[in-house]
């Protein structure tokens, strides 16, 4: 069981460049960010692989400073009562503006244009015959009137199908979780795609937005390559492990794949022929640094000053305005009777509920408990044990 007191100052520890703006939301007196901190209450990453770090034991939040947690062992987390947040849609925009600048200078061959014009430096005044001469080398294709599949229609991939109608493409959109809001904000002339076959049969350049998960993991694999058109272009701003870089190597190799442009080299991609590479700049711009660090840090600071929670990926969304008396924050199994047992060491102390909040999410729950006074000082440790006695409490903390 962690317990953290308002009045103690709670450790932040940064584990990628998080943006100024974002560390500043936690410059007050109830907040020092030290990174060499071997025990802190939050920690705010990025990229960084998380995946083999031993957790302090004071742990009680990771806030993903974009959108992508597959750098986070949540099911761990999870386990251990530690709330694991993103900032949805914070960085959207930085990746659509990332995503339609390569889809057209890709397929106008740009990259390669810019790079051969560089070789002809030392042909002083041979330069203008030489790139009149050379250009036919790079006679692209315009996007106007061809069709964009899009593969995820969250946050991005809604803005790109959006955009690229503006840009007189057809599009043609799968996503069967589709949320709701989402659904809203999508222009009714993308059309659907029932499976993602029928998108892969119909696209001439694809671009995917969806999570990695064990189901998206090399979706774009030798079965797939079959079924799209020859020489489709494939925009990877998502993760490298959503492609079978063995099955996409000869894919590129004999034509099915004109071009694969993606945020994620590696060795393998480097060495590929008609790839176009960038270092993960997807999210890399001012203002979605900006967003994201600011989002994730208010969300880790609500968490750890009221226990309310918002944008959790394990966590239930629950929130409960803090009137600063005392509340109790419990993490626990979903089973009958946890609230009822909770409750009952609450009403051994004499202690009268103001307030409560429970919600559930899968094989977990949170509930949320206001005390209508502040709780005796010397009660606090008996309490917090008789919680910690209850089977089924994974962590609670009194606020
Ligand atoms: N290159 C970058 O810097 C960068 C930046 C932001 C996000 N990303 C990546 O992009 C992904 C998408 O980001 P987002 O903000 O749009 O997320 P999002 O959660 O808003 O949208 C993801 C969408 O994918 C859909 N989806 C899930 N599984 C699917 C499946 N099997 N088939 C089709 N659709 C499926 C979901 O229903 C959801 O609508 C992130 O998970 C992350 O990996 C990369
Ligand atoms: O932090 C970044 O620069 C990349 C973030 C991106 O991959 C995400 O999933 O949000």
């Amino acid at each position: 069981m962690s317990t953290i007191a308002l009045e103690k100052v709670a450790i932040i520890k940064t584990l990628n460049n998080i943006a100024e703006s974002g560390l500043n939301v936690f410059r007050d007196d109830h907040f020092t960010i030290d990174n060499d901190h071997e025990n802190p209450d939050a920690i705010v990453v990025r990229s960084f692989n998380m995946h083999t770090m031993e957790f302090g034991r004071h742990l009680k939040a990771i806030a993903r400073a974009g959108v992508g947690v597959n750098n986070i062992p949540v099911d761990k987390c999870t386990q251990e009562g530690i709330a694991v947040f993103n900032t949805p849609g914070a960085n959207a925009n930085a990746v659509k503006e990332l995503v339609l600048t390569s889809l057209i200078a890709s397929s106008r061959n740009l990259f390669a244009g810019e790079a051969w014009t560089k070789t002809l430096g030392k042909e002083g005044k041979q330069i203008p015959k030489l790139v009149e001469a050379g250009k036919k080398q790079f006679v692209g294709k315009e996007i106007k009137g061809k069709t964009l599949g899009v593969i995820g229609l969250g946050a991005i991939g809604a803005l790109v199908a959006n955009d690229a109608l503006q840009l007189d493409m057809n599009v043609i959109g799968f996503d069967p979780f589709i949320s709701v809001d989402t659904a809203w904000n999508l222009s009714r002339n993308v059309q659907r795609a029932l499976t993602l076959d029928q998108l892969f049969a119909k696209a001439d350049y694809i671009t995917v937005h969806v999570p990695l998960t064990d189901d998206t993991r090399g979706m774009f694999n030798e079965k797939a390559f079959n079924i799209m058109k020859k020489d489709v272009h494939i925009l990877n701003f998502s993760r490298g492990e959503l492609v079978n870089e063995t099955d996409m190597k000869i894919a590129l190799e004999n034509g099915k794949v004109g071009k694969y442009i993606t945020d994620f080299p590696n060795e393998s991609v480097l060495n590929m022929k008609n790839t176009i590479t960038f270092p993960h700049l997807g999210a890399s711009t001012k203002e979605s640094e900006e967003n994201c660090a600011i989002m994730a840090a208010r969300q880790v600071k609500e968490f750890l000053e009221t226990g309310n929670i918002k944008n959790s990926v394990n966590f239930p969304n629950v929130s409960l305005p803090y009137t600063g008396k005392q509340r109790i924050a419990i993490f626990h199994q979903n089973v009958p009777n946890m609230v009822g047992n909770i409750t009952t060491a609450i009403s051994s102390y004499h202690l009268n509920i103001a307030d409560m909040i429970n919600r559930s999410r899968g094989d977990y729950a949170y509930t949320l408990i206001d005390i209508d006074k502040k709780v005796d000082s010397d009660d606090i440790p008996n309490l917090k044990e008789k919680m910690n006695e209850i089977p089924g409490i994974v962590t609670a903390r009194i606020i």
